[in-house]
């Protein structure tokens, strides 16, 4: 099979890709504590207010501001202290604060009314049990958290699809979501091919490698919050690999495929690919190193990639174009997709007209964040475990030099 198919950018890739999928993911309801690295489901809003009262953020007297205006050390302003809140008691039942007059407050108390400030413990001093000196003015709303300022009542506050994080949780727990909508993580299929390929629990004989790529893939489908199957090994058989293709399709949402991706006469995954159904293979090739002979391919609105052999290749491919996908079911355009930037320590070469990805070790050196290339040929596993990102060159640059800054992205 020839060049059939002019090579893509990325971005290209995703495009193609991005028109023809339909990622439409069930929903399911998981209890809070088990919504971790989850997508939501629906627009969540708040019904209470977050605090629910106005609250001290510090320990001390809860005042009428204006009481402690122009005082100093040498001249305190007076107060009588005339009460006491405790933790989770409600202010509000007990009185009001009157003009000149002072009430003991824990951090995260409730506010009495009649005051709008808190003077800390600090900047007083005990003149007898029941009057205190202020040596220092607050000024009102000082050391107060109020009412719903934290969360509105009403307030619109997680989108659908967002991935939701510790804090996140956090937020949720405060406005009382207990069992939270999301997504049902996608599928997705992995199947190796090549004759030269045995099982981990296998002896390899002369000619024979274990399988790296299932492993590899199966590990970042997890990382990327989708639920990996792994379809096995497949020999270098046009109807083996579409009967086993087929069945992926029909289990899962995404399906990928490594090995068999480049020009030779065994390799047959985008013959597979393109046999399966509508609209079959969008691209084949990728203008990126390591990666190039990748082919994306949408089967009934379910991407099927087939990424090159080469573990490297395959990681760095599933990388740029599968992990966006499972994270948030569409192609976004991420300004914080590599967000790392480090020194480069050495030339590197790149060809123009080609984005290149640099397998990186990240250190600090002079109170500067470095980045040194690890080298070695895309069918190397090591290098990604020496490598802790992943950098990208530009497909205008002809090379990068040592002390220039380049954008990295950690694995
Ligand atoms: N004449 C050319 N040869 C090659 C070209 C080229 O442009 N012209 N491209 C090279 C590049 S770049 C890559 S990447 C590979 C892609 O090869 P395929 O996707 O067709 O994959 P295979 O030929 O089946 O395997 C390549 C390599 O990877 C090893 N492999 C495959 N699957 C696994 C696995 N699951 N676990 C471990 N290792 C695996 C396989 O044994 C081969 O060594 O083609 C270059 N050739
Ligand atoms: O581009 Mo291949 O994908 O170098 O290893």
């Amino acid at each position: 099979m020839g060049e059939l198919f002019q090579a893509r950018t990325v971005w290209e890739a995703r495009e193609l890709l991005g028109e023809h999928i339909k990622a439409d993911y069930p929903v399911e309801q998981v209890p809070l504590l088990e919504a971790m690295g989850r997508r939501l489901a629906q627009d969540l809003t708040a019904l209470d207010a977050v605090p629910g009262f106005t609250r001290s953020t510090v320990d001390g007297f809860a005042v009428r501001a204006r009481d402690t205006f122009g005082a100093t050390e040498s001249l305190p302003a007076y107060l009588d202290v005339t009460g006491e809140v405790l933790m989770g008691q409600d202010a509000a039942a007990i009185g009001e604060v009157g003009v000149g007059q002072a009430w003991r407050m824990p951090t995260g108390g409730m506010l009495p009314p009649g005051a709008d400030a808190v003077v800390m413990v600090e900047y007083t001093e005990d003149l007898d049990e029941l009057t205190i000196g202020v040596t220092r003015p607050v000024a009102p709303g000082e050391n107060i958290v109020l009412a719903g300022e934290d969360i509105a009542a009403g307030a619109g506050v997680l989108s659908r699809g967002h991935l939701l994080r510790p804090q996140d949780l956090g937020l949720l727990g405060a406005v009382g979501v207990s069992s939270v909508p999301v997504l049902v993580p996608p599928k997705v299929g992995i199947i190796s091919t090549g004759d030269e390929l045995v099982e981990t629990w296998e002896q390899p004989g002369p000619g024979q490698v274990r399988d790296i790529n299932s492993y590899a893939l199966y590990g970042q489908a997890v990382a990327a919050g989708a639920q990996p199957h792994i379809y096995g090994i497949v020999r270098d058989n046009f109807n083996l690999l579409l009967d086993r293709l087929k069945q992926a399709l029909v289990e899962c949402d995404m399906v990928l495929l490594s090995g068999g991706s480049s020009i030779g006469t065994r390799d047959v995954a985008a013959r597979a690919l393109d046999t399966l159904g509508s609209p079959g293979v969008l691209f084949h090739g990728i203008s990126i190193k390591p990666g190039k002979p990748t082919v994306g391919a949408v089967v009934e609105g379910k991407p099927v990639i087939g990424l090159p052999g080469h573990p490297v290749s395959a990681m760095v491919v599933f990388d740029l174009l599968v992990t966006p996908l499972l994270r948030h079911g569409v192609y976004l355009d991420d300004p914080l997709e590599f967000p790392v930037r480090a020194r480069l320590t050495r030339n590197m070469r790149s060809a123009s007209g080609r984005e290149d990805y640099l397998r990186v070790r990240l250190y600090q050196e002079n109170g500067e964040l470095v980045a040194d290339p690890v080298l070695g040929k895309s069918g190397l596993i090591s290098t990604m475990v020496r490598a802790t990102g992943l950098a990208r060159i530009a497909s205008e640059k002809e090379g990068v030099e040592a002390g220039d800054y380049i954008e990295v992205k950690l694995f």
